[in-house]
């Protein structure tokens, strides 16, 4: 039988499959990346970064309406399709871009899903190629919803690439997509509604801080069923309909458009696994500390594929690192994640890192919570902010901070001081010490410790 030999043969070009193909070709190997859609992953083409384009004009709408009357006398209008035609700008040159990069290396583009034929051998392009090492790279996929009229629903990829919002939406998922949207969609003008099957939303986060962001929600015009029970969705004539059971009680609602943000799940389905010996599970590849698949010994994830992931976008990179090392020297790097902070870009933002208060006062004898509103604050005041808040967790015998938790408008960018003050574990005492620029809002997380 013909075949093709490369010494590493990725799958998924994403930030994580893309920097171990760039990485292994810069090492002389042999190298061939495989994607089924457009080459450059989630995050450049349809997750982080265009949402954040179209983040960016509701960011000054919320900053001008926090000040009306206060030196603000005319909101800014939003344009969605001129945002649209803006982030096409960054989003287009994404694919062809990626393709240049890698082929300037040298590696081997393939465009098409390939499927293991046995444990070193795939099939893709009707090629059958034979890989030293293979490295599975493929991230998520939104979650299938299993009810009536499914096929209905718009996926986070349709809702970034909406040519015009429509006049009303229903999101059904309370998660980091769903919260998200919410708000941009808010205040672009259209009416929404977020569905959600759990009692609260965002269960990751802090639930005093979470509270308040539903209740800030609620006061932009985001509406919220929580624990409801959606059983099948129709279509009408210019809307669809959600049938649902809340409170024991059967219901609907109508919208122009309902989008599935109901999580996001391993996209492994077209690989055939089984054939590779490769093991996974539903949180995806099974993997060691060296991101070596535990059966199939020439295989390797990284990103959001692999069952040891968060699936951010900052440690599909740290992951795709410790593959690319222990593909060039042999086992060698173990996978160590540092605290990862994490953020939700609503109005205000929420944001955490270290420990959940649960979990900090499960771990150490005696935690100290600091945990206020402040909407009282100089830099809260100054710009009218619609909220305030953190809660910081302090190991009372070391002194260091365990955890942060906070929510404010530019609550992304504190949490990052917070970040490498628990990495370096920096004590409350080093981190008052420093000298940072007044008045800004990094400054504030002295008051807060
Ligand atoms: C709407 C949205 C917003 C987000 N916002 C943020 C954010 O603000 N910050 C953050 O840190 N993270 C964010 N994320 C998560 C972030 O996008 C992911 O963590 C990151 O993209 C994962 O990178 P990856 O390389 O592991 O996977 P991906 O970027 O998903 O790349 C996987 C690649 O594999 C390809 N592929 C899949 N199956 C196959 C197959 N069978 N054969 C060949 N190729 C295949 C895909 O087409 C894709 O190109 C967001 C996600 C979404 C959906
Ligand atoms: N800012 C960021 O960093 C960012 C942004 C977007 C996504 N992400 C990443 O992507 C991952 C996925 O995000 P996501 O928002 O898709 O998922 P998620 O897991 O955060 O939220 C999904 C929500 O949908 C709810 N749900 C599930 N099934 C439902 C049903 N049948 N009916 C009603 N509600 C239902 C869940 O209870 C949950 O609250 C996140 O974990 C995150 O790591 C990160």
């Amino acid at each position: 039988m013909d075949y093709i030999e490369y010494d590493v043969f990725v799958i998924g070009s994403g930030v994580a499959g893309r920097y171990v193909a760039k990485t292994c070709a810069k090492a002389g190997m042999t190298v061939a990346i495989a994607d089924n859609r457009e080459f450059g992953g989630t995050c450049a083409n349809r997750g982080c970064d265009p949402k954040k384009i179209i983040l960016g004009p509701t960011e000054v709408f919320d900053f001008a309406d926090n000040l009306m009357g206060k030196g603000i006398s005319t909101l800014p209008k939003l344009n969605w399709k001129a945002n649209q035609k803006f982030k096409k700008k960054f989003t287009d040159k994404v694919p062809a871009g990626t393709e240049k990069i890698l082929e300037k290396l040298g590696v081997t583009l393939y465009h098409q899903s390939p499927t293991f034929i046995d444990k070193n051998t795939l099939l893709v392009e009707g090629k059958t190629i034979v890989a030293k090492k293979i490295v599975i790279a493929t991230g998520q996929i939104p979650r299938v919803l299993d009810m009536e009229g499914a096929k209905f629903l718009k996926t986070s990829d349709d809702f970034l690439e909406l040519k015009k919002l429509p006049k009303t939406i229903i999101l059904i998922g309370a998660g980091y997509v769903g919260m998200e949207f919410a708000h941009m969609a808010a205040r672009y003008g259209c009416d929404v509604t977020i569905m959600e099957q759990g009692s609260t939303t965002l269960k990751a986060f802090d639930p005093d801080l979470t509270t308040e962001l539903v209740e800030i929600s609620k006061k932009i015009g985001i509406k919220f069923l929580f624990n409801s029970e959606i059983s099948s969705i129709e279509k009408l004539n210019k809307n669809y309909r959600v049938n649902y059971k809340k409170d024991d009680k059967n219901s609907s609602l109508k919208a122009r458009m309902i989008f599935n943000t109901a999580g996001r799940v391993p996209a492994i389905n077209e690989l055939d696994l089984e054939k590779g010996k490769v093991a996974y599970s539903d949180n995806g590849i099974s993997v060691n500390a060296f991101l070596q698949n535990t059966s199939n010994k020439d295989v390797y994830a990284c990103g959001d594929v692999s069952d040891h992931s968060v699936p951010l976008t900052p440690l599909s990179g740290i992951e795709a690192k410790v593959v690319s090392e222990n593909i060039i020297n042999g086992n060698s790097s173990k996978i160590k994640i540092p605290n990862v902070p994490s953020a939700v870009f609503t109005l205000p933002n929420i944001a955490t890192v270290g420990f959940s208060e649960a979990e900090a006062k499960k771990r150490y004898n005696n935690i100290i919570v600091k945990h206020e509103f402040v909407s009282d604050w100089y830099n809260a005041k100054r710009s009218n902010e619609k909220a305030y808040g953190y809660k910081i967790l302090i190991n009372e015998r070391t002194n260091q901070i365990v955890g942060a938790h906070i929510l404010g408008s530019y609550a992304v960018e504190t949490i990052n001081l917070f970040t490498m003050a628990i990495n370096l574990k920096l004590t409350t005492d080093a981190v008052k010490n420093m000298i940072f620029i007044y008045p800004s809002w990094g400054n504030d997380i002295k008051s807060m410790l």
